[in-house]
Formats: structure tokens, sequence, C-alpha cells
């Protein structure tokens, strides 16, 4: 089985790579980094270290590498012979591999009737119906209604935290002991892949919100406000009292919009929010504040961890979100000068404002959720 896998970066190597070789595919990372994929190709193998009190060492191996500038053509033929698709590059980079990805299909297409699935493993609602949108932009409508009989684009959420990596061995990654990949079911072409580790559900929305809007929601208040504060990692900013404040306020908000959305049980919830702050404080990871803060105008975005459970908890209380409200504004004071993101809020918000930013970016307008935040600021 032959899992053609874009972006051997953290999650990449560290989760989406290990479970598809204990699933016995041989992987082909696909990446722009080319030190990264001349080593897979000369070592074929790599270590991923579960980062725990009792640390374990997986050896992942059936690895192959093809850097995506220098050989594109390889990325295509790799596609034509492919039992899976998978990504874990960003939601911004998606646009740019769907050209060669739609590449692959329009030529796979022409000799292989055999069904693919393309799952993006990204932090976003949708992200494999985006990727999909993406490449049917690169075909005919002729293209579009063959691919639709037999590749299937079915939407996913991945959690495992897998920091930025500083090892002496480049490919050797340290991840935490946690994982979850959720996928749904019914948008498969053909055969569900046998993949431990992956559980298939029939409607993924409730599963991807409760992840986005707990894990990455929480994740962010140690970021944003530990930064302000003059922190370097997540752990450091996660022992600061006014750090723990919000982040337990925020994930009660953001608790109270998922719960009475999709009627979680109250009780597994809170057991929910309370393992995942554990996981922020696991002291066996060195997670920098900048990797998790990275990108603040896609956070800040209308379907992201912060403005979307902030929104819905409006919704569905009719009162102003406290500490979600906090979180906003640290994300908007939020500066790295290594994060394009964060240099272009900072120059949003020199030119035109708090308030016109934040509409640009969370797409509210008028929405109560602005007001709020401009009375913080
Ligand atoms: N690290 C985590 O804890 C974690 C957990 C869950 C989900 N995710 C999600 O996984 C995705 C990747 O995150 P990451 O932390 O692994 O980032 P990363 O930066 O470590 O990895 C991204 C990889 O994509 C590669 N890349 C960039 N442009 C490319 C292109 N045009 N073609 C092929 N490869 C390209 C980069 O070189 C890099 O190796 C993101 O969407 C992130 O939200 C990350
Ligand atoms: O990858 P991002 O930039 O969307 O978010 C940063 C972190 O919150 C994220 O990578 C988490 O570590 C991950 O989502 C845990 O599953």
């Amino acid at each position: 089985m032959l899992a053609v896998h874009f972006g051997a970066g953290n999650i990449g190597r560290g989760f989406i790579g290990a479970l598809l070789y204990q699933a016995d595919y041989h992987t082909t990372f696909v990446d722009v980094n080319e030190g990264i994929i001349n080593e897979i190709n000369e070592k074929q193998q790599y270590n991923v270290v579960l980062a725990a009190e009792e640390s374990e060492t997986l050896t992942v191996k059936n690895v192959s590498g093809i850097n995506s500038i220098t050989d594109p053509g390889k990325v295509i033929e790799a596609i034509g012979k492919a039992d899976l698709i998978t990504t874990a590059v960003g939601p911004n980079i998606l646009a740019i591999i769907a050209k060669l990805i739609a590449e692959g299909l329009q030529k796979r297409i022409k000799t292989n009737d055999k069904s693919l699935n393309i799952i993006a493993c990204e932090n976003m609602v949708g992200g494999s119906a985006l990727l999909k949108e993406h490449i049917y932009k690169q075909v005919t409508a002729d293209e579009q209604q063959q691919f639709d009989k037999v590749f299937g684009f079915p939407n996913a959420a991945v959690d495992r935290i897998v920091p930025n990596q500083v090892n002496e061995d480049p490919l050797l990654v340290s991840v935490e002991p946690y994982y979850e990949w959720v996928v749904e079911k019914p948008a498969f072409k053909g055969e569900v892949p046998a993949i431990d580790g992956v559980t298939y559900v029939e409607d993924l929305t409730p599963y991807i919100e409760r992840k986005l809007f707990t894990v990455n929601t929480g994740h962010v208040v140690p970021a944003y406000i530990g930064r302000s504060l003059g922190y370097a990692t997540i752990n450091e900013a996660m022992h600061d009292e006014k750090v723990q404040e919000i982040i337990r306020g925020a994930l009660n908000e953001s608790g109270e919009a998922l719960i009475q959305t999709y009627h979680f049980d109250r009780t597994e919830h809170q057991n929910y929010i309370d393992t995942i702050i554990g996981r922020f404080m696991n002291p066996y990871i060195s997670d920098e504040v900048t990797r998790v803060g990275r990108g603040p105008i896609r956070k800040l975005g209308p379907r992201d961890r912060i403005i979307r459970p902030a929104s819905l908890y409006m919704d569905v209380t009719d009162k102003v979100p406290t500490y979600l409200v906090q979180v906003i504004v640290a994300a908007l004071q939020y500066k790295n000068e290594q994060d394009e993101e964060a240099v272009k809020l900072q120059q949003m918000i020199a030119e035109q404002g708090y308030e016109k930013t934040l509409q640009t970016v969370s797409e509210l307008d008028t929405h109560p959720l602005i007001a709020a935040v401009m009375k913080e600021l």
C-alpha cells in the first residue's frame, strides 16, 4: 500500500507518518524542504519519541521522499500509484499543493480507475473540502465529473501536540503520547482504509469543532497571553496564575457554546478540558509560544478557534464572553517579527486601527463582539 503525504514536518512525520507505517503503508513524503527530503531518502527511516516520563521510541520505516520543487514529475507519478493521499502543510498551503495534486489526478484517471481518497490533516473546519475546491479550480467540468466518481475528500480532525524540533538528528520527532485522528466516513470513495488509531464517524462537525474550540482555543491562551507576559514556552506560561484563570474561563465559555450546540455531556466535557490542560503542562515537551501563536490573522478568522466560539457563545447565552474577549485582545496585540502574519496584522492596526482590522480579519462587520473587544482596548 502506498501513501503519498504532503508535508514532512512536525505532524507529518510525528503523527501521520507513524500511524501509516504501523498500518503497513509505504509513505512517500512530498515537501519543499530539500534537507529533510534528502535525509529521508538517505536514512529511509526515522524515530518518533514519545515525550513522557517513560519515553518510548518508534522507528518509522518504509519511507521515501520527493522534493516537489525539483521533481514535480515524480510526485505526479506517485499520485498515479497511490492508495491514499494525506496532507499536513498548513491551511494556507493547500491552494499551492492543489495544482500538483490536480495534475497527478488528471494523469491518473486516464489509466487507473481505482478509487482514491485525499485527506487534509490541517487544523481547520473542512480542510479536505477546501483542498477539493482548490483542485477542482484547476480542472475542466468534464474532469470534475470523472473525479467525482473515484476521488473522495473526507474531512478530518487531527490532535497531537508536536512542537518544533531542535534535535541533532534532523528527522527525529518528539511528540506527546496523546493522539486522536477522526475522519468522516460518508465522504470516502471505495473502501475505508484500515489504519489503527483512526476513528471513522458519520458526522465530523461536532468532533472538529470540539477539538478546535477546546484544544486550540485553550492553546492560544498561554501563547498570546503568555507572550504578553514575557513567557517563551507554553509550559512556562501555564504556570502563571493569570494564564490559568483565563484558560479555564475561556474553555468554560467555549465549552458552554459547544455543550449547548452539540448536547455534549457536561461532566465528560469538563474531563476533556482537564485532560487538555494537563497536556499543555507536559514537562517533557518544550513548545514555543511563537509556534502555537503562529499566523494570528488565520487564528482570528471567522471559523477559527477564537472568533467562532466567542460568537457561538453569544448566540447561545446572549452574554458577552469575558475571557474569550481578553484572548482576542491579546491576539490583536501579538507581535513577532519572524511571523509574516503577525507583522501584517500590526501593519493593518497601525494603518486602520483595531476596530477596522478586527472587522476585516474576523469578517464580523457590526457584530456586538467587536464592540465588546473595543471596550477592552
Ligand atoms: N504540530 C502540531 O502540534 C499539529 C497538531 C495537529 C495539527 N497540526 C496541523 O498540521 C499542519 C502542519 O503543521 P506542522 O506543525 O506539522 O507544521 P510544519 O511547519 O512542521 O510542517 C509543514 C511542512 O509542510 C512543508 N511545506 C510547505 N510548503 C509546502 C509545499 N508547497 N509542498 C509540500 N510541502 C510543503 C514544510 O516544508 C513543512 O515541512 C497544520 O495545518 C497544523 O495546524 C499540527
Ligand atoms: O497548528 P496551528 O497553528 O493551527 O495551531 C498551533 C497549535 O495549537 C497546534 O498545532 C496544536 O499543537 C495541535 O492542534 C494539537 O493537536
